[in-house]
């Protein structure tokens, strides 16, 4: 093992990166609630302080894949699609395998621009992640309970909201709903096979309402549907906690871009252009399997500088009195403040490692797990 690699899978290297991003994060949503007063009074001024004061906390994330686990993304993408990405609003659609595509996903959107904007449907539970989710509030992200009789009008409205939203944004949703594992993928099957559709390998069968009702009511806004699909060389699974310790993953990521208007603003058309979408993005996962590679020429977008910056930012402001601090405390502290802090880096600790538990797919929700039924209600 490499003298760099020791020292990236060493607890205190994790301990500080940890603390940087903690008392950052905290900072960073102290500095979002003050923003509170402004929206009454300019609205698209506190948009776009909150996008700043976001990807100060999302960027840090980035920073950790690209600069310190070295991770690679390749973009296949045709060279017309590419020069449009960053430049107007789209809905990005993504499959959901592994635990890192949410932060692959960031990496893309710094890439071109627009991480501090980005956007996604995600499930309420992150809405109560600390830092992260107290962020997206600011950030405008749409939350679902994932229980379409109550979505259908909450979803609807946050997405109407984003109508004058004032800069370039993606809007990202996985239409499997949750991660993909061996007993959602056979249960989904079950239900493809009731409704005549075809089986799908490499994903599960997508929930066509979220899909509708955002085409639906960001039309107008939003000029492109960016699909996605993302492997990761080698038939490796990546982790949160494998990039924490350094570990480099290469990230392949297929793109193409389609017109909106191509997309039928009919509910059940939609629903049909969706699946058909899916069992697109299936045989291009089966290529990738075969040979390996993504069809479509590579574009791969530069790596910016601006994520590290931000980091080294944070960092030289806030180790310098961490570092004062432990000196102090270990000529001079006393026995019950030695403990005192002993115990908030333990609580510290606990507390990251529940919010990676929720990036690990062994530890997700038992949405999909079965068939559900609902009432009809349309
Ligand atoms: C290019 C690089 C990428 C750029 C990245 C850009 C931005 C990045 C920004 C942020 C990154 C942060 C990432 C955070 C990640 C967080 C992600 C999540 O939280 S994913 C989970 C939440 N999101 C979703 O669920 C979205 C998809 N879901 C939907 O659209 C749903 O429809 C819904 C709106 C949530 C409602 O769900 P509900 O379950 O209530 O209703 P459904 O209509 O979907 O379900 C009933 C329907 O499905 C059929 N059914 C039943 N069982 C199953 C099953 N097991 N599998 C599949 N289908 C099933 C059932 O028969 C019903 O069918 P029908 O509609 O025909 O009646
Ligand atoms: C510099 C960085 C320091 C790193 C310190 C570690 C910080 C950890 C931060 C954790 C960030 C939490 C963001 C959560 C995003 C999780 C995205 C995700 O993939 O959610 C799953 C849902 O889609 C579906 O859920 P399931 O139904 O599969 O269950």
């Amino acid at each position: 093992m490499g003298l760099l690699r020791w020292i990236k899978s060493q607890f205190i290297c994790h301990l500080l990166i940890c603390y940087v991003f903690l008392v950052s994060g905290l900072v960073v949503n102290l500095l979002q609630i003050c923003t509170l007063p402004l929206w009454p009074v300019h609205k698209q001024l506190a948009r776009k302080i909150n996008c700043r004061l976001g990807y100060c906390i999302s960027s840090q994330m980035v920073a950790l894949l690209e600069w310190w686990s070295g991770t690679e993304c390749t973009l296949y993408t045709d060279p017309e699609s590419y020069r449009l990405y960053g430049k107007e609003n789209a809905i990005v659609i993504l499959n959901h395998n592994f635990e890192i595509d949410f932060l692959c996903g960031w990496t893309f959107c710094d890439r071109f621009g627009v991480l501090g904007t980005s956007k996604v449907m995600a499930k309420k539970e992150l809405a109560f992640v600390p830092l992260i989710g107290w962020m997206w509030y600011f950030q405008e992200i749409v939350f679902c309970k994932r229980k379409w009789e109550e979505d259908r009008r909450t979803v609807a409205r946050s997405l109407q909201n984003l109508q004058d939203y004032p800069e370039d944004f993606w809007f990202l949703l996985f239409c499997e709903g949750t991660r993909f594992t061996e007993k959602k993928h056979q249960i989904s099957m079950q239900v493809a096979e009731t409704k005549g559709l075809p089986k799908l390998r490499h994903h599960l069968l997508p929930r066509t309402k979220g899909f509708c009702v955002t085409v639906q009511n960001l039309r107008g806004k939003v000029t492109a549907v960016y699909d996605s699909t993302l492997n990761f060389r080698n038939n490796e699974t990546p982790t949160l906690r494998g990039v924490l310790n350094g570990k480099k993953y290469h990230a392949d990521l297929y793109v193409r871009r389609i017109p909106l208007d191509s997309i039928p603003e009919d509910e059940a058309e939609c629903a049909a252009w969706l699946h058909r979408l899916y069992q697109e993005k299936d045989k291009f996962q089966e290529q990738y399997m075969q040979t390996g590679h993504f069809p479509g020429p590579v574009k791969s977008p530069p790596c910016r500088p601006w994520a590290l910056i931000n980091w080294l930012f944070w960092a030289s402001l806030l180790l310098y009195p961490f570092f004062i601090l432990a000196v102090q405390l270990f000529y001079a502290g006393s026995t019950p403040t030695i403990v005192a802090t002993i115990a908030v880096c333990i609580g510290a600790s606990v507390a990251v490692r529940w919010m990676i538990g929720q990036t690990e797919i062994d530890r997700g929700s038992s949405y999909g797990n079965r068939k559900s039924t609902r009432k009809k209600t349309d």
